[in-house]
């Protein structure tokens, strides 16, 4: 187990450049305006703040949900960050707030309290008209149910071009509209499937269109909600597939969302989602032998919280009885947690 770090703290940098520009402005007789010093403190905020240059920020994110009364807490002060060009796939039990965040990242609700951005869109305060070309543009998705992603009477080249036409403009017009959608299909290998509609594509076509369709206006994400859910495992495996050939090729940001553990062999990153909250991460990456053979290592990390918390995951704690508290001892280069056995 090792534990993850936030980014490092930039402002001594920020400050130093600060006083080489105001340095270098006395030095040409100017004068620095109190608006210059506003502007370049806010973009040292931004600069050393949570998240700053990454695609998807949820900073203690809070979805509490009220019914007759009783208060559900949803997300319980969920941190999350993805950087840009990531495949990665958030896993959680049912009931753990995945569908939660997964609406508010789709700009479909908002939370009650913290602060959610998805490629500088601020999630919390967007008017209609935003939210309505977020979603159009910003953000792509792929449900598990075929028959929310494709429309039955189209065929997948109608139904990639779609999106497209809604939007309108662009460059190119119809003619480029067309041919992005044939390029798209393409990629995902379905260009025998250009005329065919969805009831004549396999589940598993069918997934890698409705694939097309989320990516035909070049979103910067792509958000998958149990995207292989009803598909059995070789189809799964195509349609996991498609989305690294997407992530490789169009640099699209994919972000799949399921509860199904296994997903952590398919993409580089996975993070759990436990009690609302961000528990854990799994890191896989390749590497190399002095034989030139090549091996997957996949090591467990758990996430440290914006207020320090770290959750220790059940497989962990169970063998070892530890329940209300850990005895803690801080090494040179790491720190020891024991059982009570106080
Ligand atoms: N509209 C709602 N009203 C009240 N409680 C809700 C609502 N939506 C979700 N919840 C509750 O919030 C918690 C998280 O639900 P959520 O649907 O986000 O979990 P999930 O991980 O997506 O589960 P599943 O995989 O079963 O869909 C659950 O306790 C759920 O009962």
């Amino acid at each position: 187990m090792a534990h993850t770090t936030e980014p490092a703290d930039t402002t001594d940098t920020a400050d130093t450049a600060d006083a080489t520009e105001t340095a270098e402005t006395a030095a040409r007789g100017g004068t620095v305006s109190l608006a210059d010093l506003e502007a370049r403190a806010a973009a040292r905020g931004a600069a050393s703040g949570y998240g700053h240059d990454a695609l998807i920020v949820c900073d203690r994110l809070v979805r509490v949900y009220s019914t007759d009364g009783i208060e559900v807490q949803a997300l319980q002060g969920l941190d999350l960050l993805v950087e840009r060009g990531e495949l990665m796939a958030l896993v959680g039990a049912s009931g753990s707030g995945k569908s939660t965040l997964l609406n508010i990242l789709t700009g479909l609700d908002v939370p009650t309290a913290g602060s959610a951005s998805v490629a500088g869109c601020d999630l919390l305060n967007m008017d209609a008209a935003t939210r309505l070309r977020y979603r159009r543009e910003i953000v792509g998705f792929v449900w598990q149910q075929t028959a929310r992603n494709l429309l039955p009477f189209l065929t997948a080249h109608q139904n990639v071009m779609l999106p497209m036409q809604l939007r309108g403009g662009g460059p190119g017009g119809r003619r480029a509209r067309k041919s992005r959608a044939d390029e798209l299909l393409d990629i995902l290998d379905l260009a025998h499937c250009r005329d065919l509609r969805p009831a004549q594509l396999s589940g598993g076509e069918q997934q890698r269109t409705a694939i097309a369709v989320a990516l035909a206006n070049g979103p910067d994400v792509v958000f998958a909600d149990e995207p292989t859910g009803e598909l059995d495992s070789s189809t799964a495996e195509q349609v996991f597939a498609a989305f690294r050939r997407v992530n490789d090729e169009l640099g699209t940001t994919v972000v799949i969302v399921t509860h199904d553990a296994t997903v952590a062999e398919e993409v580089r990153r996975t993070v759990a989602i436990r009690d609302g909250r961000t528990a854990s991460e799994v890191l896989r990456r390749t590497e190399v032998d002095e034989h030139g053979r090549e091996s997957v290592v996949a090591q467990e990390y758990a996430t440290i919280d914006r207020a320090g918390r770290l959750q220790l995951p059940r497989d962990f704690t169970e063998p070892l009885g530890i329940k209300e508290r850990v005895l803690l001892e801080l090494e040179e280069d790491h720190i020891q947690i024991h059982p009570d056995r106080a």
